[in-house]
């Protein structure tokens, strides 16, 4: 459904934009329907930037995202207005999204506008009642309501309840639970876990390893704009072969076992150590598991 092929993104920076900022180099995945994939990083590693390439709120500098076969690159107008219609995207922050001066409903008004210009009132609050019940949401107590009215985990699955409105097959969830309480981010994962049941693809975007792990199908580890390992969750989080996937894993507090500067030695490792700009490709080390590390390619010696 939705592929990268060697995507990268260079941004200019810098005094009169004189210097390259490669924040996405060569990324390739797939998303196929129905299917959670976790994008895992640090901060920086370039996590959003893919999420906004996808939904084309920026260019990739090259490579192709190519969503149903058609490059989105291509989309104009009539048909980049289709391609929202199935995909959409949820950011981290959801106050920022809401215009405190206006009800928070607006978000579902103004998709009726660009959307559904022509769909009658008792149609419309028939879909809204709809979606907002799709996401645990009761319309007498979002409806009508002002942002700050409103907790951020509601204000959140407002948005997603407006993906929905659209019948959308791919929701580009980046960071969407970073900024909720722990009571409420497990209603929202419980939430994207119930709309991939529904057949939806979500790109999970997290630096959270421990979300990442409770979600997703596959998960693509993304170090400094590259991808370093992916796979099955199963296969990176059961048997993780790149030093970087190692250390973020080894980086999780766990009950009873005191943290050491030993734990997160990565292991003499020079692409870890250095990343000198292009580092190994991607090689296959078991079934649906990738690395771009020497030590996990029997051919290449890691020192
Ligand atoms: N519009 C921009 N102009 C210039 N540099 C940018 C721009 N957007 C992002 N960057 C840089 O690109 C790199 C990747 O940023 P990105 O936001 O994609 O990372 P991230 O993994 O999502 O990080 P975070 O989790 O902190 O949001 C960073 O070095 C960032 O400073």
């Amino acid at each position: 459904m939705l592929r990268l092929d060697g995507v990268s993104k260079t941004y200019k920076v810098g005094a009169l934009a004189r210097k390259d900022l490669h924040a996405v180099r060569d990324v390739s995945f797939e998303l196929r329907p129905g299917e959670v994939v976790s994008l895992i990083g640090e901060s920086g590693s370039g996590k959003s930037t893919i999420g906004r390439m996808i939904l084309r709120l920026t260019r990739a500098t090259s490579g192709t995202i190519t969503f149903d076969g058609t490059d989105i690159a291509t989309l104009r107008r009539g048909s980049l207005k289709e391609y929202y219609r199935a995909a959409q995207g949820v950011f981290q922050d959801p106050f920022s999204t809401f215009n405190p001066v206006f009800k928070a409903d607006r978000v579902l008004t103004m998709i009726r506008q660009v959307y559904f210009p022509g769909t009658g009132d008792v149609e419309w609050r028939g879909r809204v009642d709809d979606a907002l019940s799709a996401v645990s949401l009761n319309p007498d107590q979002v409806l009508d309501k002002y942002p700050h009215q409103l907790s951020g985990g509601q204000l959140q699955r407002l948005l997603i309840a407006r993906a929905l409105l659209l019948d959308i097959r791919l929701l580009v969830a980046d960071e969407v639970i970073s900024m909720l309480d722990a009571s409420t981010r497990i209603d929202v994962l419980n939430l994207l876990a119930d709309l991939k049941e529904r057949g939806l693809a979500v790109l999970f975007i997290t630096h959270d390893l421990s979300l990442g792990n409770y979600l997703a199908d596959r998960t693509v580890i993304l170090r400094r704009g590259s991808v370093v390992e992916c796979g099955a969750t199963s296969a990176v989080f059961g048997d993780p072969v790149h030093p970087y996937t190692r250390t973020l894993l080894a980086s999780v507090p766990r009950l009873g076992i005191r943290w050491s500067d030993e734990d997160l030695d990565p292991g003499p490792c020079r692409y870890h150590a250095v990343h000198p700009g292009g580092g190994p490709p991607l090689a296959e080390v078991g079934d649906d598991h990738l690395v771009a590390c020497f030590a996990g390619n029997d051919e290449r010696e890691c020192v």
